[in-house]
């Protein structure tokens, strides 16, 4: 269960987000995308989405908690679903509605976490 080392976009400064700043076009979003490979863009391209298959429901519920303590630490929060040997989980920018930057910064830190 090795810790991935940081990649650059992972240490980029999640910052705040006014609300009035438009969400990522699709082809930034892409872009972006290429940095966290682990992830996809739901249909309509406003959320980042990861499934994690873990061995069982310790696994699942252990990964939850450091990606809770990760988001806590950024101020910034995925939405989490969690089971026997599954967690889902789906990003994006509340106050806009749609896809920062910041929510690819917070992808690219959670592939640092062991799973
Ligand atoms: C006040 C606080 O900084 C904001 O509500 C933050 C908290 N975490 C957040 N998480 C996510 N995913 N989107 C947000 O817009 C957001 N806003």
């Amino acid at each position: 269960m090795p810790t991935a080392t940081p990649s650059a976009l992972a240490r980029e400064v999640i910052g705040p987000c006014p609300r009035n700043s438009p969400p990522l076009a699709r082809a930034e979003a892409e872009t972006l995308l290429a940095q966290v490979p682990n992830w996809t863009l739901s249909p309509d391209g406003t959320v980042l989405l990861r499934d994690f298959t873990l061995p069982d429901f310790a696994g699942a519920y252990a990964l939850v908690e450091r990606i809770a303590a990760l988001a806590e630490a950024a101020d910034h929060h995925p939405d989490i679903a969690f089971g026997w040997g599954y967690v889902r989980l789906s990003l994006q920018t509340h106050a806009i509605g749609g896809l920062h930057r910041n929510d690819f910064i917070m992808a690219a830190r959670i592939e640092t976490l062991p799973h």
